[in-house]
């Protein structure tokens, strides 16, 4: 056993921890890396990158279905499924490479391969071969998704969103079990690929919504091509030969069996943060075993523990790993003397068709910090004329804003181009604009943003009249 002294050492070389090592590095701690599974980062192995791709695939054959609605004609569309997964493996290992690049050129004295857990506040224990004594430690372990044993002793054909990207082709049906932003990403894009899905909500929740309204209208929007089945629970999974039979019950109690070749188990992510010998650590734990912390500094209580990325579990997004991961990965390396870093304004997109995307306060952040003391503007992309020119009219954008001062607060959408539209209002709730400001910003014509101006019209009118809702009081209801 040999035993390290540095000033940082931080755990998991995914995004956050990548961006932590950089940070402590640049303000001079001398830092060590430790990685636990295979360097390249959830990201780029098996999230955002191919998950990416495997929709352009989803896409381009969407394309050629919905081309006839045009006049034009493609004939019979053939989708080669061992080539598209080939491309997705191709291109996701391409990204990946770049990754690899990066910590190759990290000094081999800085990286330690091995899963760390605390021993004590301070000092780590790296699989059985290292001791690391660390003035400060950055918890950058990442997440891992939920999959339930029961539904895994079926076999290997339940899986995560992780393995999907290693199908040597395309299953004949997928039973997708959750419509969070990977259920409904992922579905739509196989479906598309034409696979048969099947897609079950326990619920009626559509990825990250919170907004009721917006909600139903992603459920109707996505249902023209879904078979979604909202309310439906998956009783049990069992194997049926070289198949799997799913029994499910849903709201009206009706009990189904059906057979699919795979079942993709989309229920969620949980951090990694349950093995790592937390009650070593003397720090407090909310209810679900992640340490409490500040949002701006990343500091675990007063100690000299930071955590960043999908580990906190509170915005489990790229971006956010970034920046939480530089915020944790200077701080850590100026211990006490600890400042508050760059956040952003929340941004969120599901690449569904239409897209879901979510910008600034939330509606059920709203419920709960503005009750009624905030307005909502629409706007539907029924009849929106860009929308309409490009076959892609469907959709509600919801915005909110502040009684009395008229600020812009967020947003919430399914939308054509949604992850261009967020992006805008993002910007703006960032900038702290008021709404009849964002009114004096230039529109082109026909653009989608047309629908954007409609629904901040639509709000001003509510603001003007002091109103807290269009149609009368808001449901402040989560999940509703
Ligand atoms: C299918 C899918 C699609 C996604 N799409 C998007 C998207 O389009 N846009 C977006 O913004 N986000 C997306 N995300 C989310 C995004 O990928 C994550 O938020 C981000 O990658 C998290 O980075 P991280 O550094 O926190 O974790 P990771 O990159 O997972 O890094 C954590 C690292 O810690 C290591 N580790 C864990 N425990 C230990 C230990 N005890 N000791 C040593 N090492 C350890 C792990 O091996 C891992 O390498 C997607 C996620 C998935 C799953
Ligand atoms: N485009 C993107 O930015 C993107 C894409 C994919 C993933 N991600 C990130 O990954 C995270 C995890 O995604 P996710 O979709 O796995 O999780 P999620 O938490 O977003 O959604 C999980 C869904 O499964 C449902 N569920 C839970 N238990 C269930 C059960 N027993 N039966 C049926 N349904 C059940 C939940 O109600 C929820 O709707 C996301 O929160 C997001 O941060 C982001």
């Amino acid at each position: 056993m040999q035993t390290l002294e540095t000033d940082v050492a931080v755990i998991g070389a995914g995004t956050a921890g990548l961006n932590a090592y950089r940070a402590a590095r640049a303000a001079g701690a001398r830092t060590v890396l430790i990685e636990g599974g295979p360097y390249g980062t959830t990201c780029a192995r098996v999230g955002c990158m191919p998950s990416k791709l495997l929709i352009a695939a989803a896409e381009a054959a969407h394309a050629l279905a919905a081309a006839p609605g045009f006049g034009v004609h493609p004939g019979a569309v053939r989708v080669d499924g061992a080539a598209v997964m080939a491309r997705v493996r191709a291109e996701r290992d391409r990204f990946v490479g770049f990754v690899l690049d990066t910590v190759e050129q990290i000094p081999v004295t800085d990286k330690l391969r091995g899963h760390a857990r605390f021993v004590a506040p301070d000092r780590l224990q790296v699989d059985q071969h290292t001791a690391v004594q660390a003035r400060s430690v950055v918890i950058a372990t990442g997440s891992s998704p939920i999959l339930p044993p029961a539904w895994l002793a079926a076999g290997p054909r339940v899986t995560g969103s992780d393995a999907v990207f290693d199908w040597a082709s395309l299953p004949g049906s997928v039973a997708v079990i959750g419509t969070g932003i990977i259920g409904l990403e992922l579905g739509q894009a196989l479906q598309r690929l034409g696979v048969r899905v099947a897609l079950y909500a326990r619920g009626d929740s559509m990825a990250q919504l919170g907004d009721p309204a917006v909600a139903m209208a992603a459920a109707q929007a996505l249902a023209r091509e879904l078979d979604l089945r909202f309310h439906t629970v998956v009783k049990a999974i069992a194997a049926d030969g070289a198949q799997l039979l799913v029994r499910s019950r849903d709201g009206d109690g009706r009990l189904r069996e059906e057979r699919y070749d795979q079942v993709l188990c989309a229920i969620g992510r949980q951090p990694n943060v349950h093995q790592l010998g937390l009650e070593t650590t003397g720090l407090t734990l909310d209810r679900h075993g992640i340490p409490l912390y500040d949002q701006h500094t990343m500091q675990c209580g007063a100690s000299a523990i930071f955590i960043a990325g999908d580990a906190n579990n509170e915005r489990p997004l790229l971006p956010e790993a970034v920046d939480q991961g530089r915020i944790a990965g200077d701080n850590a390396a100026r211990h006490p003397r600890v400042a508050p870093g760059l956040r952003r304004t929340p941004l969120a997109v599901a690449f569904t068709e239409p897209q879901i995307a979510t910008a600034g306060a939330s509606y059920r952040t709203l419920c709960a910090t503005h009750a009624d003391r905030y307005a909502i503007g629409q706007a539907s992309f029924e009849d929106q004329g860009r929308s309409r020119v490009m076959r892609q009219n469907e959709g509600l954008l919801r915005v909110y804003g502040e009684l009395g001062t008229g600020r812009f607060l967020g947003a919430e959408m399914v939308a054509p181009r949604a992850e261009h539209l967020a992006h805008l209002l993002a910007w703006a709730c960032q900038a702290g604009l008021t709404v009849a400001a964002m009114l004096d910003m230039p529109f082109y014509h026909p653009v989608i943003e047309e629908g954007v101006r409609t629904a901040l019209r639509d709000l001003a009118r509510q603001l003007e009249r002091g109103q807290a809702s269009p149609a009368g009081p808001v449901p402040c209801c989560p999940g509703a």
